[in-house]
């Protein structure tokens, strides 16, 4: 049990163990999508969805249509690609040109997180706003940089990739009947989408009672979709009094986090969870999230059909590409900088 490098010390209420459940809560939805199939049922799966996202902002989706084998082979490609000596793995370091690669900790709001992660975008390339400047639209392509990166890796990302967008579509479909809009309401916003995928390392740690394998954060995304192995660890802030509790593995299961966009969107009758990850003294610990991001050219804003004089805008729209684009500097800049959060952007009037 030696000292922690101090980059990794989270604050000391960031941690405390009293406040947190000792189970997930029986009420939290584990839904099983095959009852879409029954015409009967779907109302109600449309329900539970809806009720899900408004009280706790997450939930779980069981036979979701993303086969096992895949996922299971990408888990077993991205263990072999970490298990590689450092010196191979920073030979696909991501860097200031393109966020897609390995990374070793990063700074959930200027703390370092205790793990290691690989990224590549699903659009190969992704088109994103060369500059944060509000008067420039000009456009640039980030692109995986695959051809440096380990192929069996690159093709079971992109296999389980393709899969998880068809389930996000699916999930946008039933997110948005379950606010009473169309059906396809939301798929214009993904024209261009510049989500990507991520892989999750999180090795033993000498110190959980200092640091976490990520700090409490909401995800910036339109929703998130997590896969996460046996070991546990995720927990998620309750909405209704901010009490943590640990979000239990099932297996197969997805865990869907709705992002701040649902939040900003429907004007805040969806919630987005504050999670975070702690870790432990002896396994380690793997998960997948696929953040779903809309189109560079995006307002994210309150929608028209969701709001009235009753239940004016509470947030102030922004453009969703320099907001990525300035999340993307910051995460350079230097560890007592504050990297942006959306918090900072959404102006209650
Ligand atoms: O590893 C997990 O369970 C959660 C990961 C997460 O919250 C994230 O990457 O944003
Ligand atoms: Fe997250």
């Amino acid at each position: 049990m030696g000292d922690l490098d101090p980059t990794y010390l989270q604050a000391p209420e960031h941690i405390s163990a009293p406040n947190v459940l000792p189970n997930q809560p029986e009420e939290v939805s584990v839904i099983d999508l095959s009852r879409l199939e029954d015409p009967e049922d779907v109302q109600n799966v449309i329900s539970e969805i809806g009720e899900a996202c408004e009280k706790w902002g997450f939930f779980q989706v069981i036979n979701h249509g993303v086969p096992c084998d895949t996922r299971e082979r990408l888990e077993k490609t991205a263990k072999k690609f970490f298990e590689l000596p450092m010196e191979e793995k920073v030979k696909v370091k991501r860097d200031e040109e393109s966020p897609a690669g390995y990374h070793d900790g990063e700074h959930t709001i200027s703390v370092k997180d205790w793990k290691e992660v690989f990224d590549s975008f699903l659009k190969d390339p992704t088109v994103i706003p060369s500059s944060t400047d509000l008067e420039d639209d000009g456009l640039s392509l980030l692109y995986n940089k695959w051809p440096q990166f380990p192929s069996d890796l690159r093709e079971a990302s992109e296999e389980y990739a393709r899969h998880v967008d068809k389930l996000a579509f699916k999930l946008l479909e039933l997110i948005s009947l379950s606010l009473g809009l169309p059906k396809e309401s939301f798929h214009d916003f993904f024209k261009e989408q510049m989500s990507f995928l991520r892989i999750n390392r999180y090795p033993p740690c000498p110190r959980p009672d200092l640091a976490l394998g990520i700090g409490p954060h909401k995800d910036i995304t339109v929703l998130t979709i997590l896969a996460q192995d046996e070991v546990g660890g995720l927990q998620v802030s309750r909405r209704s009094d901010g009490v943590w509790f640990p979000v239990k593995p099932v297996p197969n299961a997805l865990v869907i986090n709705m992002g701040n966009c649902f939040e900003i969107w429907t004007n805040d009758k969806y919630w987005s969870a504050e999670h975070r990850v702690v870790v432990n003294t002896t396994k380690e610990r793997y998960s997948i999230p696929f953040f779903l991001f809309p189109s560079h050219d995006v307002e994210v804003k309150p929608l028209e059909e969701l709001v009235s004089p009753e239940n004016p805008p509470r947030y102030k729209g922004y453009n969703w590409g320099k907001f990525f684009a300035s999340r993307l500097r910051s995460m350079y800049q230097k560890l007592d900088t504050h990297t942006i959060q959306v918090d900072d952007l959404k102006v209650i009037t």
